[in-house]
């Protein structure tokens, strides 16, 4: 379901990459692109109305179009048999619904036919924060993000090309997506003000990492900024533990975790960055060094990952495989 964004499209790349056993893939989206086809791997696939979806038919769906969307058709499909992988935020925050990252809680699925995908920062950053709770406690959390513009979906992709192209032709930039230029700027403000000055953006890596964890008092704060890149989102985080803490520790318990691509050699200028973390599945940690604040008991690095693949597709079809 939202087969023709940038979520959609990366799940169909995702499922044959992955050889998902599939009897058959079927694509739907808005009523606008309904009958229009799709190139797949498996060949050409021609859309379907989401709205009018039999999910008697259907095993999996995996939902990629919006909240709004989700709230009002996953009962129908649960109802009808069919699981539901759904990569909105509609029903992260509900008790009764499983929010997994298989690496970290597949056991909370359980019997649910509903399961929520994580916010694409959260997913990220939970990679590598999960270990180094296990093994050293985590007592503080900060991040910072630089997040790409395909976060936005299609829409902000092309809105990064066309403002590029304009600005450098001299023409008039325009927004839309976004709520300033994108192009040549940095904008510290994803989704929408909270009444405690955050956004809902920052407070969603809050309340997803304490849910994924099963930690709801972790101390966790994060600000979220939007950079003029195509994907993959960056994140500087910085981490107090209970336990004392090495970075050459941490750098091979990091190096040994299951989605994590440890690239860390500064001395060949070897880190973390969206343009080598594009279309990769693992994160990318490095950066790792002793936080200069909190000591031995601190740690600071920075992570990329592909927020359409680990944030979203990947995730989402590697809960399908744990079902
Ligand atoms: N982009 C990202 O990095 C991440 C996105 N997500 C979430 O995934 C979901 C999809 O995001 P993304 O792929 O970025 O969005 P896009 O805007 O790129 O794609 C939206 C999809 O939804 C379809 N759609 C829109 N309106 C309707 C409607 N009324 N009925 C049926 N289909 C509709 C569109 O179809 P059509 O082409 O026909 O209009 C399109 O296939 C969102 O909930 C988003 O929050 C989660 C994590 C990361
Ligand atoms: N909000 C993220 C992408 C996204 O869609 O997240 P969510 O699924 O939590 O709305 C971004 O703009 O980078």
């Amino acid at each position: 379901m939202g087969a023709t964004g940038a979520v959609g499209r990366e799940i169909i790349e995702v499922l044959h990459d992955r050889n998902f056993p599939m009897e058959s893939l079927r694509l739907f989206a808005s009523e606008r692109s309904a009958g229009k086809t799709i190139e797949t791997p498996s060949g050409a696939i021609t859309i379907e109305n989401a709205d009018s979806a039999d999910y008697s038919e259907l095993d999996i769906a995996f939902f990629a179009i919006s909240g709004g969307w989700s709230k009002a058709n996953a009962k129908k499909a649960t109802d009808a048999g069919c699981y539901v992988v759904d990569n909105s935020s509609a029903f992260r925050y509900d008790d009764e619904v499983p929010l997994v990252v298989p690496e970290i809680n597949t056991d909370a699925i359980g019997d649910s036919k509903l399961i929520a995908n994580p916010n694409c920062t959260t997913a990220i950053a939970a990679i590598p924060l999960y270990n180094l709770h296990r093994e050293y406690g985590l007592k503080k959390v900060i991040i910072s993000t630089y997040q790409a513009t395909s976060g936005a979906g299609a829409a902000g992709m092309s809105e990064l090309t066309e403002e590029t192209m304009n600005y450098l032709d001299g023409k008039e930039v325009k927004n839309k997506v976004f709520a300033h230029p994108i192009a040549f700027n940095t904008i510290p403000h994803i989704d929408s003000f909270q009444d405690n000055d955050y956004t809902r953006e920052e407070m969603k890596v809050v309340w997803e990492t304490r849910k994924i964890f099963s930690e709801p008092d972790m101390a966790i704060s994060c600000t979220c900024v939007r950079i003029p890149t195509m994907r993959v989102h960056g994140e500087s985080i910085v981490i107090e533990t209970e336990k004392a803490i090495s970075p050459e520790d941490a750098k091979k318990l990091l190096g040994e975790t299951e989605g994590i691509d440890l690239k860390d050699d500064i001395e060949n200028n070897v880190y973390p960055m969206p343009l080598t973390a594009t279309k990769k599945y693992d994160v990318e940690v490095g950066r790792i060094r002793q936080n200069l604040v909190f000591g031995d008991h601190g740690l600071e690095f920075f992570v990329c990952g592909d927020q359409i693949l680990k944030g979203a597709a990947l995730n989402a079809v590697q809960i399908a495989e744990k079902l």
